[in-house]
């Protein structure tokens, strides 16, 4: 029989709904278990699919996850209610540049959604990052296409790469902070504060 995470896995692909490609999901939960994340922040909830498998790796994590669809909101809130974990997973429904800013600190920051906002999402949502706590980036290749621009004609998505790795730029520039570039699934970032 399929596990849940299985279905949502199909849905999402017959559905074309983007979700964090399986290596790269597996690489967050690594780092979410070594980091013995308690509280845990989603910018982009989509079908809720991360979330559920982060609040179930753990009964004691908390997972805040943020998302603007109704579409994506409303297949969330199934997915999340037939998950069981619903008293672990709080979704906030809204722009994740104007809702108001979750009531903890984060011991990770997951950021997965408009890509061109990555900037703004980090200055957001950096402030409420835990003393120890990690930032998650995805999508840092963009199906490799970040490093190979010349691989698309798509002004749109030429834009994006510019944004990406204008935000790869940024990342790199912080003087507070510290990040490695990782090379699985699509691409994640992995920021921490910078021990003084
Ligand atoms: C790549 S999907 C998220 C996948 C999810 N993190 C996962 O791994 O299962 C990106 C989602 O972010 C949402 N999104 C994009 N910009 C947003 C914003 N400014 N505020 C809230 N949600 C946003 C989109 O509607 C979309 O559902």
């Amino acid at each position: 029989m399929k596990t849940q995470q299985q279905k949502l896995s199909q849905y999402a692909k017959d559905n074309h709904v983007p979700v964090m490609m399986e290596d790269g999901l597996a690489f967050l939960l690594d780092q979410v278990r070594q980091a013995k994340v308690k509280n845990f922040l989603e910018i982009g909830t989509a079908i809720g699919k991360t979330a559920i498998a982060v609040a179930s790796l753990d009964p004691e994590i908390q997972v805040v996850t943020i998302e603007r669809d109704p579409k994506m909101i409303e297949a969330a809130k199934i997915n999340i209610a037939e998950s069981g974990l619903a008293s672990q997973i709080t979704l906030i429904e809204g722009d994740a540049n104007e809702v108001a800013l979750p009531d903890f600190l984060a011991d990770c920051i997951f950021i997965d959604a408009a890509k061109a906002q990555y900037q703004r999402f980090f200055a957001k949502y950096s402030p409420i990052l835990s003393r120890n706590g990690i930032i998650l980036s995805d999508n840092m290749n963009f199906h490799g296409m970040v490093d190979h621009p010349e691989r698309t004609n798509n002004r749109n998505t030429k834009h994006l790469l510019k944004k990406i790795r204008m935000y790869r730029e940024f990342l790199k520039s912080l003087e507070d902070f510290e990040t490695t570039f990782m090379d699985v699934g699509d691409g994640v970032a992995v920021t921490r504060r910078k021990k003084r």
